[in-house]
Parts: structure tokens; C-alpha cells; sequence
């Protein structure tokens, strides 16, 4: 039992809520056990937020900036140990987790860079006194996670919310809470000020009690489209609190007269089946074309995928795939696959609950053609990649933006002209020609359209949803303008 759950004002606390616990997905065993925060605590980590606003504000960027270093100082000599935590809780294998923890250090540099770039002051002179364009925090924001990234996604948060000297209320996964624990505790040890950065860890109602305080300057929310809808509903009447939606993806990928078969088969697969299909610019909808070379390339597809290695994240021989979250969303994609076949798909690789006990299931592969009108428009957020054979370039496309999400899309294809043509007509914030679609750069905006988010853009442009700009026209002394406005007499 962890009695250290709650960062509230610098200090541990535990929790007055329901108790919770989180579970190794690949070893089915209890590795964390606490008390939820109660609605009472969310309440003093928001005023604790607040009492710290504005000492942390008024620091010099270069101060802010020395602690978020330190941290990554600290992220650096404790990678190791981090890394094993994410793939305890997550069941992702240890060579992706120590990319994801590489990838939070890599986040400081890229946030530091897009504070100047997003949010750097400008001065222009005017013929009276001084024009200035500079950016200001919100104030209290509250962060909430994904379990999927439960390091590097809420990091891509705090990291330029502090910079940009706002102060912060976060909310892990329910899933992932271990992970949170020590990855504050790093920025304990970082030294940032008392209530700077306060963590309440909970399931739905801890959530709805944060999302809900009146305290809150913005909310950033990386996490599932149906949470998303429900946070921007209950932000409706407040356009004065900043909400950062990113959200799922039902993404296409378009194969079309591509000459390396392994070269296409290796991108389809580390586009669908990374991270057991459980990252939000996973490819969930394959469009291949129809006929003999299509036949082959799907043949190819089927064998490579039958061989993608599933097992446990320490095991000496890295898996490529690890267990999914937990046993109930291994159980999940088992019923999503099911919904499908009743429908009418076919199964060309059937995706199994490998260990019913826990989250490991095999990749699969279906083919959803002949349920193409009647196929949900939904995020199924694991390895299940489904199938659609064309033959007519532009149906696939019109096909491929057939969805209320628009995260990321790609297209496979040796020629460039046909990359222009898709490139034009498809919708999506992340588009990608002969490379997977996942593997997004922090160097870049992150983001998507439609039902994947509401436009605020994580990664490079986090910097611009945490701050807002001040427009200021300055002179030091009060002074009589050389002319006056007709009708005017002093
Ligand atoms: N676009 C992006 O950047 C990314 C999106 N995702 C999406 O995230 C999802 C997987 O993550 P999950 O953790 O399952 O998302 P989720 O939506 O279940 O949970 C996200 C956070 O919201 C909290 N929450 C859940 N219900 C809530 C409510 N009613 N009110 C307030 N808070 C609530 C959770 O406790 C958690 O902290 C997938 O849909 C995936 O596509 C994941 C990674 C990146
Ligand atoms: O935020 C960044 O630094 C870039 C975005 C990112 O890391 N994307 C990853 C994972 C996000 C996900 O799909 O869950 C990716 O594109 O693979």
C-alpha cells in the first residue's frame, strides 16, 4: 500500500478516496496500492496551484528553466530505473520504454527552443513610444493523461506549461499511477517550489472533481475521444479557460504500386501493430489495392505479422510486442474483432487472448470490404488492423477520410505525383508519404482534426495553448502627442 500518492503543496499525502491499484499486465500481479483522492484534496491541490502562481511567474524564464533542466539531469541518471516502471505497468517491452523515457529527456531541449519560437517577445518601434508582442501563463491548469505514453504524453504537457510559468494540477492514468508517482518524485527531487506541480491520482470521479473546479485557468487532455467530448462539453460557457484536446484516431493508410514489398510490408506493420496497436496514430485501416499484386502483398502482410514476436517486457529476447494495458483490454479487442465478423468481416489473422489472465493477445488481421457501408467509425485501440481492397485511387482516398477523427494518414506509393494528389484531399494532422504513421516528431506540431482534437496542437506548438499573447504599446514617460486628433483643444 502506497501511503505517498497525493503531491499536494510540496508534500505527500494519502489519499481520503476509495482505494485503487494498479496491475503488471504481463505478470497479472499487484504492483501499486493506494487511496484515491477525494474530491476535498483536489480542492487543496488547486488552491495550493494557485497560492504558487505567482512567485513561479514571476521567475526569470532562466530560473523556471534551471529546474526543468534539473529534472532532466535527474530523468537522465534515473532512465534505467524508469524505464522498467513504464514497462511494469504498461507491458510495453524495455526497448520501447527506454525510447519513450529518451523522448521526455529530448522533450526539455524541444520546449525550451519552442518557447522563443512560439512565445518569444517581439518589438517593433512606433512613431510614439514602443510596440511589444509577449506572452503571459494562464495560471492554474490541470494536466490529464494517457496510459499508453504515461511518461513522455503528460511530460509533453508539463514540460512547456512550467516553462511558460504556469503552475499545474496533474492527473495521471488510473492505469499508470506508479509511473506518475515516480516521475514526481523526480521533480521533487528537481527542487521546484511547493505547489508548482501537484499530482492526485484517481479513476473517473477524481477526474470529473478536477475537471469540474472552478479554480482552473485551462485544462490539457491527452486521452480517449469520448472523455475529450465530455470535457469540451463541460467547458461550453467558459471560452475564457483554455482546453488542449488530443485525442484518438481511426487513421488510414493507403498502399499503391509500391515496387519493395518489404519495405511496404515494414511500414504497414510498424504503422498498426507498435506498441500492440495501442498508440492514437496506430494505422487502423489499411487500403490495398484490388488484384493479383495486392493479393501477394496481403499474403506477405498475413505471414509477417504471424511471426511479430509477443511476450513479456524483460524477457532476454525483446518481443516486439508486449501484453496491452490490461487483461479487460486485451478482452476488448477479442469483442471489437467479434462485433466485426458478425457484421459480415472476414478474419485473415485472427487476433487471440493469448492469456486470459492477462493482456497479451496476438496481432490481427480483418478484412472489412464487404462491411464497408455498415463499418463503425471507431478508435478499436489495439493490434486488429483492418483490411479495405480498392480499385480506384480516389475512392480509397474519399474511403480513408470516411471517419469523424482525422489524427494521421499515409500513403505508400513510389510516385510523387500521387502523393500530391492524396496529400491534397486527405484530412488529417499528421500525413506522412513511404514512412510509417507512427513515430511523430516532438519537433513538430502533434495533433489532429475532427473528433482527434480541437486544433491546439501538442509537441512543438504546446508552447502556444500554454500562454496567451499580451499585445502592448509602452512609452516611460506620459507625453502630448505632437498632433492632436481634429476637434480636440488642451
Ligand atoms: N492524440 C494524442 O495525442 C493521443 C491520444 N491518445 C488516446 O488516448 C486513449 C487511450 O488513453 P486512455 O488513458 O484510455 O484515455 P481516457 O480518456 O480513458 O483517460 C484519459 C484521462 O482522463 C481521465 N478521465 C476518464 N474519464 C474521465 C471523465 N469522465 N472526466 C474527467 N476525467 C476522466 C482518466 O482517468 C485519464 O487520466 C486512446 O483513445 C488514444 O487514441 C493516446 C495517446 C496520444
Ligand atoms: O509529443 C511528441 O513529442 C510527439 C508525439 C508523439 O510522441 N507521438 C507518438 C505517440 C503518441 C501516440 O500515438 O500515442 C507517436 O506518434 O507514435
Amino acid at each position: 500500500m502506497s501511503n505517498n500518492t497525493h503531491f499536494i503543496a510540496g508534500d505527500w499525502h494519502t489519499g481520503d478516496g476509495h482505494a485503487i491499484q494498479s496491475i503488471d499486465p504481463a505478470k497479472n500481479q499487484v504492483i501499486w496500492q493506494a487511496n484515491s483522492a477525494s474530491a476535498q484534496q483536489v480542492d487543496l491541490a488547486i488552491k495550493a496551484a494557485r497560492n504558487a502562481f505567482l512567485d513561479w511567474s514571476n521567475l526569470s524564464f532562466e530560473t523556471r528553466l534551471s529546474f526543468v533542466k534539473k529534472f532532466g539531469d535527474l530523468l537522465s541518471s534515473n532512465k534505467q530505473e524508469l524505464a522498467f516502471t513504464i514497462a511494469q505497468e504498461t507491458g510495453k517491452p524495455l526497448w520501447e520504454t527506454a525510447t519513450e523515457v529518451a523522448a521526455m529527456i529530448g522533450k526539455i531541449g524541444l520546449s525550451e527552443k519552442a518557447y522563443h519560437e512560439r512565445t518569444g517577445t517581439v518589438e517593433n518601434p512606433m512613431p510614439v513610444g514602443q510596440a511589444f508582442i509577449r506572452h503571459k501563463p494562464h495560471g492554474v491548469v490541470a494536466i490529464f493523461g494517457p496510459y499508453n505514453f504515461p511518461g513522455h504524453l503528460p511530460n509533453g504537457h508539463i514540460v512547456p506549461a512550467l516553462l511558460a510559468g504556469n503552475t499545474i494540477v496533474f492527473k495521471p492514468s488510473d492505469l499508470t499511477p506508479l509511473v506518475a508517482e515516480k516521475v514526481i518524485q523526480l521533480w521533487q527531487e528537481a527542487g521546484l517550489p511547493a505547489g508548482v506541480l501537484n499530482m492526485i491520482q484517481g479513476e473517473v470521479e477524481t477526474g470529473k472533481a478536477l475537471a469540474a473546479h472552478s479554480g482552473l485557468d485551462g485544462l490539457f487532455f491527452t486521452g480517449s475521444s469520448r472523455t475529450g467530448k465530455l470535457l469540451h462539453e463541460q467547458f461550453a460557457g467558459h471560452p475564457g479557460k483554455i482546453l488542449a484536446l488530443e485525442m484518438g484516431g481511426n487513421n488510414p493508410l493507403i498502399v499503391k504500386d509500391a515496387k519493395d514489398t518489404k519495405a511496404v510490408i515494414h511500414d504497414i506493420i510498424q504503422s498498426a501493430f507498435v506498441t500492440s496497436g495501442q498508440r492514437c496514430t496506430c494505422a487502423r485501416r489499411l487500403f490495398i489495392q484490388q488484384g493479383q499484386e495486392g493479393d501477394e502483398l496481403l499474403k506477405q502482410l498475413i505471414e509477417a505479422t504471424a511471426k511479430i514476436k509477443v511476450g513479456k517486457y524483460d524477457a532476454d529476447e525483446q518481443p516486439f510486442m508486449g501484453a496491452m494495458i490490461s487483461q479487460h483490454a486485451a478482452t476488448l479487442m477479442t469483442q471489437a474483432q467479434a462485433q466485426l465478423i458478425n457484421l459480415g468481416a472476414k478474419p485473415l489473422l485472427t487476433l487471440e487472448h493469448l492469456d486470459t489472465e492477462s493482456g497479451f493477445v496476438s496481432p490481427g488481421i480483418i478484412d472489412v470490404t464487404p462491411i464497408l457501408a455498415n463499418l463503425p467509425d471507431e478508435e478499436h485501440f489495439g493490434p486488429l488492423l483492418k483490411v479495405v481492397r480498392y480499385t480506384d485511387f480516389d475512392s480509397a482516398i474519399d474511403e480513408a477520410n470516411n471517419t469523424s477523427f482525422g489524427l494521421s494518414a499515409g500513403l505508400l506509393c513510389d510516385n510523387q505525383e500521387d502523393y500530391q494528389h492524396f496529400y491534397q484531399r486527405i484530412r488529417a494532422g499528421i500525413v506522412n508519404w513511404n514512412r510509417p504513421i507512427t513515430g511523430a516528431s516532438g519537433a513538430a506540431p502533434f495533433g489532429g482534426i475532427g473528433d482527434s482534437g480541437n486544433h491546439r496542437a501538442s509537441a512543438y506548438y504546446a508552447a502556444d495553448y500554454c500562454a496567451y499573447p499580451v499585445a502592448s504599446v509602452e512609452l516611460d514617460t506620459v507625453t502630448l502627442p505632437g498632433t492632436l486628433s481634429p476637434g480636440l483643444t488642451l
